[in-house]
């Protein structure tokens, strides 16, 4: 199922003005502080009325403003994550969840309490409150909690906020389990590109409450010209798969019939992955280096040049592993005779390729099914 969003809302200093789709899968709203992220959010959950706007889930109307349709937040079947987890705080864990219960309102849950507590690792934190958590723990209880209501839709905003980088490495998964399993749309606000590069099926982008950009992630962040979080931030994904942990300590890839060389991965050969290769990680060069230390030299056509306000360009390069970006100086590009057409080697080191820039691929076609049990994903060190 789709949800679809149009709205209109006006604040004293803001006026918000949007129209998208999510499809299944995990749509990232992404946008700086103040761009209206929640206030499309709340808007979803019903916790904010809009001065016009639509909002439904597949033909489930939830907002019609012309047919004075307004349904009220907890008939809406929202699940709603929060940045801080907003637990009960006299409550146990257990009684935190069953409490979402009571929102399924006669319906007959499709999973129990057990599937979703063995899914997000917190059975045995059952008999615990919230005081006594770790702040991964009471995200995955949150987590468990929105979903134990069977939402139609889960609305997620920047629930992971405020975690440090261990504790959202431990989450994160969680949430790529419930993306893959495509049983309902989520909408995710972050303001995080390596979250965008992890879990973002589709990519939202505003800026001063209107969409600036949207469209599936993989193609939006494999355009030179996009980089919302600045030139910085750019960088492409490619697919590739775990082909053998070699005897050095380093995990051979194929990605689209390329090697590709990383420090150690657990995972097991076969294992679908989804990268993320930062364009200031990524030299050019116009013959193949034969003397360079970097193990990766993907050749490739340039595709297209995008030349920035500054002394930088980010150009894009496709290459049998697919679409690379570089960064590089403008004064390089003209060193190197750079244009369209122009066959170049994309050069990466292996060690620049971060852990957390290494995610699972996506489930073939985001199928519908039951939610498999998330194991964390966890490149070696
Ligand atoms: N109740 C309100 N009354 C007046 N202005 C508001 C209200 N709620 C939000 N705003 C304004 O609307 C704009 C968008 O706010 P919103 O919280 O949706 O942004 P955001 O993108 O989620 O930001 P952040 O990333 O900081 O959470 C901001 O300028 C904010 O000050």
């Amino acid at each position: 199922m789709t949800l679809s969003i149009a709205l209109t809302h006006r604040f004293a200093d803001f006026t918000l003005d949007v129209a998208f789709d999510a499809p299944p899968g995990l749509t990232v709203l992404f946008g700086r502080s103040g761009s209206g992220k929640t206030t499309v959010v709340q808007a979803v959950a019903g916790l904010l009325t809009p001065l016009k706007g639509h909002i439904a889930i597949g033909e489930h109307t939830l907002l019609d403003t012309e047919r004075g349709i307004n349904l009220p937040a907890h008939r809406r079947r929202a699940g709603y994550v929060f940045q801080d987890a907003r637990l009960f705080p006299h409550l146990t864990v257990q009684q935190n969840l069953t409490y979402a219960r009571r929102f399924l309102r006669g319906r007959t849950p499709s999973t129990s309490l057990d599937e979703i507590t063995d899914m997000l690792g917190i059975a045995p934190l059952l008999s615990r409150r919230p005081a006594t958590l770790s702040g991964g723990e009471k995200a995955r209880v949150a987590l468990g909690r929105a979903l134990l209501s069977e939402p139609d839709i889960l609305l997620a905003d920047e629930p992971l906020a405020a975690l440090d980088a261990a504790r959202k490495a431990e989450i994160l998964p969680y949430f790529e389990t419930l993306r893959d399993a495509g049983r309902i749309p989520i909408l995710y606000v972050s303001h995080d590109m390596a979250e965008v590069a992890r879990l973002a099926t589709t990519l939202i982008t505003l800026d001063a409450g209107r969409v600036t950009a949207q469209g599936p992630a993989a193609d939006l962040l494999s355009d030179p010209a996009f980089h919302p979080a600045g030139p910085r931030e750019a960088g492409a994904l490619i697919e590739a798969t775990i082909a053998a942990h070699e005897s050095d300590g380093l995990t051979r890839l194929d990605a689209g019939g390329a090697p590709l060389f990383l420090p150690g991965l657990s995972q097991a050969p076969g294992t679908r992955l989804r990268l993320r290769i930062a364009a200031q990680d990524v030299m050019l060069a116009r013959t193949r280096p034969t003397d360079s230390s970097a193990l990766n030299i993907l050749a490739g056509v340039v595709r297209e040049i995008h030349q920035g306000d500054g002394p930088g360009a980010i150009v894009a390069l496709d290459t049998q592993a697919g679409r690379v970006l570089a960064r590089i100086t403008k004064r390089s590009v003209a060193a190197l005779d750079l244009a369209p057409g122009t066959a170049c080697h994309a050069i990466v080191k292996s060690v620049a390729i971060a852990p957390e820039s290494v995610a699972p691929g996506l489930a073939p076609g985001l199928s519908p099914g039951l939610m498999p049990t998330a194991k964390p994903f966890a490149p070696n060190a």
